[in-house]
């Protein structure tokens, strides 16, 4: 693997999330010559297109919703309306890393977690890392998923967990570079060396910024 610096040039490319995710880990890990496929799932308005939007271009995106429609190819978010599901699932297969949200102020967004499951075990790479995130933290008040409730369900699936805000930022930015060192140490890894500890990641990174939210 070469040790070149990352480019802050062409960001836009047709996969344009997995190519910025590896930019953002080459800045962090300085490395960047393997593109990864991620994707981000969930339902409808659970906020993925926000949350890819404050990791990429660190801003929350307000205001009136717009439905992704489809694919958007140049990010790689996908639609989590149900007439476009569809379309989405062709991309499974391509893609290395899933992060599946819900709305913490949404019961129906979490009880549909399982169900993204399933069409994930039967559509996406049988190794593909999954990372479930419920975001919308900052909006304590209408809160009605309990993080524990998270927890629990990330640990029955084995798929690390954390609570995230693309208003606040809160935990963003970690949840990408999480699952873009996961990916670049799955690349790089030898025979005998040991397995990269995604949940042992998270809490040290979440312990140096003396952070909160729950991880597993
Ligand atoms: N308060 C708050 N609002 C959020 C957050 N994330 C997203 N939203 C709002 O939730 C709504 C939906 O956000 P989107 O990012 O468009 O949702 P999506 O999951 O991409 O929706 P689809 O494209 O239909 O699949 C918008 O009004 C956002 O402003 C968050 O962390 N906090």
């Amino acid at each position: 693997m070469s040790t070149k610096k990352a480019s802050l040039k062409d960001k836009e490319t047709k996969n344009g999330t997995s190519k910025y995710v590896l930019e953002r880990c080459a800045s962090v890990c300085e490395y960047f010559d393997i593109a990864f496929k991620v994707m981000l799932l969930g339902d409808s308005a659970v906020g993925k297109t926000c949350v890819l939007v404050r990791f990429k271009d660190g801003a929350f995106l307000g205001g009136n919703f717009i439905a992704t429609v489809g694919i958007d190819f140049r990010i790689w978010d996908t639609a989590g309306q149900e007439r476009f599901r569809s379309v989405t699932h062709a991309y499974y297969r391509d893609a290395q890393a899933l992060l599946l949200l819900y709305d913490i102020t949404s019961k129906s967004s979490f009880d549909n977690i399982r169900a993204w499951l399933t069409e994930i075990h039967e559509y996406a790479q049988k190794d593909v890392v999954i990372m479930l995130l419920g975001n919308k933290t900052d909006m304590a008040g209408e809160r009605v998923i309990k993080r524990e409730e998270g927890e629990k369900l990330a640990k029955e699936y084995g798929v690390p967990f954390m609570e995230t805000s693309a208003k606040t930022g809160v935990n963003v930015e970690l949840a990408f570079l999480a699952v873009a060192k996961e990916l670049k140490h799955r690349a790089a890894q030898q025979p005998n060396e040991p397995k990269f500890q995604i949940h042992e990641y998270i809490a040290s990174e979440k312990q140096k910024s003396g952070c909160c939210g729950g991880y597993m």
